[in-house]
C-alpha cells in the first residue's frame, strides 16, 4: 500500500526518518513527504495550502494512506479527510504504531495490549463526539457519526474487561518468576531502543534447548526471538536458557523502547516491561553505530521508561562494534559515560566479546553462597539431598552412618531453602 508521509514541527527543520521507518514497518511503501514549519492548524494540522497540495499528490501518486507523525485531533482528521481523495486513510503516528503492533501480536497477552490501546486511543474521541452532538443537539455532527453516549460506557466497560484479564495474567507470569527463581535460575532481561539488535544479542547469546523437555516448566520459551532490520519485530517476550558455565540463567528479550509515545500507550504496553522490572539484572542494549546525539536521545527514552520502576541492575551494552572502529568507540563511550557508565562493548551478530559479557553478567548477578549442610539421616533426607543437587552446585556429599554433609554452592535464596529443607528434617520425627 502506499503512502504520503506528512510532518509539521513549530520550528526548526523536520526530521522525518523515524516516521518513515515506522510506515515501513506497518507495510506501507511511502511514495512521498511533505513537511511544515509552522504552527498547528487547529482544523487541519498543517496549513490550508499544504493540505490542497497533500490532496493533489494523493491523487496523483495513488496513495491510499496519508500518515501525519503529529497527533491528530478527530475533527483534524475528519477535516483532513474531506480534503483528500474519497476513501483515504488519514492516520497519525499512534494509530500507526497500533497498527504495527497489531500486527505483530501472536500471544494472547499482546493481543489484548493492543485493544486496551485501541480502545484507550478511541475513548476520549468518543467523548469528543458525545460532548458535540449534545451542545448542537445534532446527531452526527459533521459526519462524525452517531450520536451515541452508550459507545462511551460501552468502551470503558471493554477497558475494565481487558485490565483484569491482563492481571490475572501478570499474577501467572509472577508466579513463574518466582518457581524459576526457586529453581535456581537467575533471571535477566534485555532492554533498549527499538532495532538496537536485543533479539539478534540474544540468540547469540541463548543455549540451544530442547523445547520438549522444557515445554512445562517454561512454557514460553522459544526456538527464535526473531530478528529484523525494522522497528518493532519483537512485541511479545521470548525467554531462553542463556549458555552460561558457572549459573543457570534465563534470558528475556523483550519490546524496544520509543520515543515520544503517549502516556496512554506506554500504560497499555507496560506489564510487556515487567520482565525487566522484576529482572535480577537488565542489559540495555545500545546501537553505537548510530550518530552520537541519536544515541543519547535513545538512552534517555530508554532510562525514562526504566526509571519509574525498574530496581534491578543495570548494564549499558554497547552493541554492533564491528560497525565501528575503535577511535570511534572510545571517543563515543567516552562522550556517554555520564549516562553509561562502565558499559561493555560487544557485536551480538558478529558475535565480539561474548565471552566478555558473559562474565559480566555473572559479576553482576548475586553471589553464589558456599554452604555446608549437615543431614540427619531420616526416611526424606534423600529427596533433601537430590533437591539440593537439582538446584545447586554440589562440591562433595559424605555420607555417614547417621548422617549426610552436603557442601555446595548456589544462590542465596537457594541456601536459604535448603537451610529451611534440613530444619524440617531434623524437627520432623523419624520413622
Ligand atoms: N552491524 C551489526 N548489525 C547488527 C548487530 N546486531 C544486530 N544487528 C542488526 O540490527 C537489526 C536489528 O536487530 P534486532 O535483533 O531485530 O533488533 P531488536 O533490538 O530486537 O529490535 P526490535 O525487536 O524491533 O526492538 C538487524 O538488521 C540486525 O541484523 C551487530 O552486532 N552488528
Ligand atoms: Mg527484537
Amino acid at each position: 500500500m502506499k503512502a504520503i508521509i506528512v510532518k509539521r514541527v513549530d520550528s526548526g527543520t523536520p526530521d522525518t526518518e523515524e516516521i518513515r521507518d515506522l510506515a515501513r514497518a506497518a507495510g506501507y511503501e511511502v511514495v512521498a513527504e511533505f513537511t511544515q514549519s509552522r504552527k498547528e492548524d487547529p482544523a487541519l494540522q498543517v496549513g490550508e495550502g499544504k493540505a490542497a497540495e497533500i490532496g493533489r499528490a494523493v491523487a496523483e501518486s495513488g496513495a491510499e494512506v496519508v500518515v501525519f507523525d503529529n497527533e491528530l485531533g478527530p475533527y483534524q482528521t475528519y477535516n483532513l479527510g474531506q480534503q483528500f481523495p474519497e476513501d483515504t486513510k488519514v492516520i497519525d503516528r499512534f494509530r500507526l504504531i497500533l497498527e504495527i503492533f497489531g500486527q505483530r501480536a501472536q500471544t494472547r497477552k499482546a493481543q489484548l495490549q493492543v485493544e486496551l490501546a485501541e480502545l484507550r486511543y478511541e475513548l476520549p474521541r468518543a467523548e469528543a463526539k458525545t460532548s458535540l452532538a449534545k451542545r448542537d443537539e445534532r446527531p452526527g455532527f459533521m459526519g462524525l457519526g452517531e450520536y451515541d453516549e452508550s459507545r462511551e460506557q460501552d468502551i470503558k466497560d471493554q477497558i475494565s474487561n481487558i485490565k483484569d484479564e491482563l492481571d490475572s495474567i501478570a499474577r501467572t507470569e509472577a508466579d513463574r518468576r518466582d518457581r524459576r527463581r526457586e529453581s535456581g535460575f537467575d533471571l535477566v532481561a534485555m532492554a533498549g531502543y527499538t532495532n538496537a539488535g536485543k533479539s539478534t544479542l540474544m540468540q547469540s547469546l541463548a543455549a540451544d534447548i530442547e523445547l520438549g523437555e522444557n515445554e512445562e516448566l517454561h512454557p514460553d520459551l522459544d526456538t527464535t526471538a526473531e530478528a529484523q532490520d525494522r522497528l518493532f519485530t519483537t512485541l511479545g517476550t521470548t525467554t531462553r536458557k542463556m549458555d552460561m558455565e558457572r549459573r543457570d540463567v534465563l534470558l528475556t528479550d523483550t519490546v524496544g523502547f520509543i520515543s515520544d509515545l503517549p502516556h496512554w500507550l506506554v500504560e497499555s504496553f507496560k506489564s510487556t516491561l515487567d520482565a525487566v522490572y522484576y529482572a535480577d539484572l537488565v542489559l540495555l542494549v545500545v546501537d553505537v553505530s548510530e550518530p552520537i546525539e541519536e544515541i543519547r536521545e535513545k538512552l534517555v527514552t530508554s532510562h525514562d521508561t526504566l526509571y519509574e520502576r525498574n530496581e534491578a541492575p543495570i548494564v549499558t551494552v554497547l552493541n554492533k562494534i564491528d560497525a565501528v572502529d575503535e577511535e570511534e568507540l572510545r571517543e563515543k563511550t567516552e562522550a556517554l559515560s555520564a549516562l553509561a557508565p562502565n558499559p561493555i562493548a560487544v557485536s551480538g551478530r558478529e558475535q565480539i566479546n561474548l565471552e566478555g559479557l558473559r562474565d559480566r553478567i555473572d559479576a553482576e548477578l548475586p553471589d553464589w553462597e558456599r554452604e555446608r549442610l549437615v543431614l540427619p539421616m531420616t526416611d526424606n533426607t534423600m529427596s533433601v539431598v537430590s533437591w539440593v543437587h537439582d538446584h545447586a552446585r554440589v562440591n562433595d556429599v559424605t555420607y555417614t552412618a547417621d548422617e549426610v554433609i552436603l557442601d555446595f554452592e548456589a544462590r542465596p535464596s537457594i541456601v536459604e531453602r535448603s537451610r529451611a529443607k534440613a530444619g524440617e528434617l531434623t524437627s520432623a520425627p523419624s520413622a
